[in-house]
């Protein structure tokens, strides 16, 4: 039988993990739980990095086997505010479509451009009305701190990015990536909507950090790039345009440089850190009250609204 979820399971932190990034414990130092929502259940491992308790969450699932337009959105958030989470630190692969966000580049998003259609993106579909404030979606605060990380690591990275979202599965054709990037995008993606707005909806703050793995369709040809060519994959279409191949594989390159940002990012974030309270905390808290289908032994701490106290990785986190 799988594990309770226990007050000393509660996190501050959350990591969700975009493609290449199922795993951030040793597996004999994390828990997975499975966490019943009123939006069906959500899997997330709880464990220890960089000296702080951490919450984590693949969003494709940990074999990749949740497409961009089919995860569940409300599931996982909503998992990840029950435990106590003020903070996500969320990482995404991205395809430039503004030259000056080339592939091998980090990016701390700063603003979004929604271009999904029918994904559920409230929770205040029923209950109370909610309209969040969305114009900087992404905290602050949080961001500030990323950037900082960042700089200290002496990383190659941009500390604004506006990131148009896709519907995907599929990716762009020539003329969507260069209408993107006339619209003002500069990178592109399948999954930071309606994550982001989710998790501000329920006073959690994100930063993301995007890696750019490719310059999607229509910006001009790279850089030859013997290691894409295959036979399914002839020479030109494998250096200017991107395939899920080529997404995964630069993944796979910058992996330790995604961890040691994700990191440097986990140790400068202050134990004081408390999120935008964005919509009030009682209506907050009425979401989290909604019926759940619990696994034995779950059981809910009590709700306290947010405080602008110090937070610290204990049992008694305030929620
Ligand atoms: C694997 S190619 C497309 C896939 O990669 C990105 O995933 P994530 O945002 O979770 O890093 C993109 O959004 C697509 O889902
Ligand atoms: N070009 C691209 N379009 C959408 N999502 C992506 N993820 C990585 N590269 C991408």
């Amino acid at each position: 039988m799988e594990p309770a979820v226990t007050p000393s399971d509660l996190a501050q932190i959350a990591v969700i993990g975009g493609s290449g990034l199922y795993q951030l414990f040793a597996p004999d130092e994390s828990t997975v739980h499975e966490i019943a929502t009123p939006y069906g259940s959500a899997s997330v491992t709880i464990g220890q990095r960089a000296g702080r308790r951490v919450a984590f969450l693949p969003r494709h699932g940990t074999g990749h086997s949740v497409a961009p337009h089919l995860i569940n959105y409300r599931a996982n958030i909503w998992a990840l505010a029950s435990l106590g989470v003020k903070a996500i630190i969320s990482s995404a692969a991205v395809g430039g479509v503004n030259p000056e966000y080339p592939p091998g580049m980090l990016v701390v998003t700063d603003q979004f451009i929604d271009r999904t259609s029918g994904r559920p993106d409230t929770f205040y579909d029923r209950g109370s009305v909610q309209h969040l404030s969305a114009a900087d979606p992404f905290d602050p605060m949080l961001r500030r701190v990323a950037v900082e990380a960042l700089e200290a690591l002496g990383e190659l990275f941009a500390p604004t990015g506006t990131v148009v979202i896709i519907q995907g599965p599929r990716f762009s054709t020539r003329a969507e990536s260069l209408w993107f990037r006339a619209a003002g995008a500069d990178i592109v993606n399948m999954t930071q909507y309606p994550e982001v707005v989710l998790a501000s909806e329920l006073n959690m703050g994100t930063v993301n950090l995007s890696f750019v793995t490719d310059a999607d369709a229509g910006l001009s040809p790279l850089e030859p790039d013997p290691g894409a060519e295959t036979a399914a994959a002839p020479a030109d279409s494998a250096t200017d345009a991107v395939t899920a191949d080529l997404v995964f594989r630069r993944l796979r390159e910058a992996q330790p440089r995604i961890l040691a940002a994700i990191d440097g990012i986990l140790r400068a974030l202050p134990q004081s850190f408390a999120p935008r309270p964005l919509i009030a905390p009682e209506q907050v808290r009425a979401v989290l009250e909604r019926e759940v289908q619990h696994h034995p032994g779950f059981e809910l701490p009590p709700l306290n609204p947010p405080t602008s106290q110090a937070h610290g990785d204990t049992a008694s986190v305030q929620r």
